[in-house]
C-alpha cells in the first residue's frame, strides 16, 4: 500500500502517550508516542535491546507479570485506560492475545490446547465446533483433523506455532500481538506465518516484533523503529525514532538513523 494511500489514525486500538518502562531503577523504554491502528499490521523493528519486546508487553499488561516492571505514561485502549483501576489484566489478556518466539504447545493433545482458554472461560458446550473453527482460522485443520487426540508437542515447529496463534483465536480475541514468531522456524514455515497473519489481519489487529526486516516489510502496513540511546550517564534508553507506513520508512525515511538501519549501516 503506497503511503498516502493509508488511513488516518482516527479511531486507533491503542494510544501510547508518553509510554516509558522501568525495570527496577532501569528506565528500559523512555517515552514512545504512538497510535495503533484496527485490523492493520504494525511491525515493531530496531536493534536488540532496543525496547521493542517491552513495548509490545505493555500492550496486553504482560509486564505485570514480570517482577520489577512498572510503567509511567498512559496506554488507552480504544477510549480505556489499559492500567486503569478497575481493568482486570486477565480480561485484558483474553482480548488482546500473545504469541511468542518459540512455539509453546501446552504437553496436551491438540484439542486439549485449543479448548483450554474457552475452557478456562466457562465454555462448555460447543467446543468442537470452536476448536475446528480456530483450527482453520490457523489454516492448521487439513494437517491436524486426523490428529486431534495427538500430543501437541508432536507436531513440527511451524504447525506447533500455528496451534498457539489457533490458541490465541479461540477465546475470540480482538488484537493478536507476536514476538518474532518465526524466528524458530525454516523459511516455509515462515512463509505459512506470514501469509497467515495476513490473513487474519483482515479480522483482528496485529502487532509483529521481527528483527526480519523484510518481514516487516512483506507483511506490515506500519513500521514502528526503535532505537537504543545513550544519556550521559553511559545509560542505555530505548526511543521510538520513527513512525509511519511500511512503504515510507523502508524507501524514504525521514531520520537517518532509521535510514541507517534499514540499509544495514546500523544495528
Ligand atoms: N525482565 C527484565 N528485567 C530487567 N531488564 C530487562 C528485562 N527485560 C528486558 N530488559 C532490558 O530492557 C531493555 C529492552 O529489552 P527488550 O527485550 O524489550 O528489547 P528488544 O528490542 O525486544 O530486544 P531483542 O531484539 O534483543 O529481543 C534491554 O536493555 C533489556 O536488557
Amino acid at each position: 500500500m503506497a503511503p498516502s494511500q493509508l488511513p488516518d489514525l482516527f479511531d486507533p486500538v491503542f494510544t501510547l502517550q508518553d509510554l516509558s518502562v522501568f525495570y527496577g531503577d532501569y528506565e528500559a523504554v523512555r517515552g514512545v508516542n504512538m497510535r495503533i491502528a484496527p485490523q492493520e499490521i504494525t511491525a515493531l523493528i530496531g536493534p536488540s535491546g532496543c525496547g521493542k519486546s517491552t513495548v509490545l508487553r505493555c500492550l496486553n499488561r504482560m509486564n505485570d507479570l514480570i517482577l520489577d516492571a512498572r510503567v509511567a505514561g498512559k496506554v488507552t485502549y480504544y477510549t480505556e485506560d489499559l492500567y486503569g483501576e478497575s481493568v482486570d489484566p486477565i480480561e485484558v489478556r483474553r482480548r488482546i492475545g500473545m504469541v511468542f518466539q518459540k512455539p509453546n504447545p501446552f504437553p496436551k493433545s491438540v484439542f486439549d490446547n485449543i479448548a483450554y482458554g474457552p475452557r478456562i472461560n466457562g465454555q462448555r458446550r460447543g467446543l468442537d465446533e470452536i476448536v475446528e473453527e480456530a483450527l482453520h482460522r490457523a489454516a492448521l485443520w487439513d494437517e491436524v483433523k486426523d490428529k486431534l487426540k495427538q500430543n501437541a508437542l508432536a507436531l513440527s515447529g511451524g504447525q506447533q506455532q500455528r496451534l498457539c496463534i489457533a490458541r490465541a483465536i479461540a477465546v475470540k480475541p480482538d488484537v493478536i500481538l507476536m514476538d518474532e514468531p518465526c524466528s524458530a522456524l525454516d523459511p516455509i514455515a515462515t512463509t505459512k506465518i506470514e501469509d497467515l497473519m495476513q490473513v487474519l489481519s483482515r479480522d483482528y489487529t496485529i502487532v509483529i516484533v521481527t528483527h526480519n526486516m523484510q518481514q516487516a516489510a512483506r507483511v506490515s502496513e506500519r513500521t514502528a523503529f526503535f532505537t537504543a540511546e545513550v544519556d550521559e550517564r553511559g545509560e542505555r534508553h530505548g526511543r521510538l525514532v520513527e513512525f509511519d507506513s511500511t512503504a515510507r520508512i523502508f524507501s524514504n525515511p525521514a531520520d537517518k538513523r532509521t535510514e541507517g538501519y534499514i540499509t544495514g549501516r546500523f544495528g
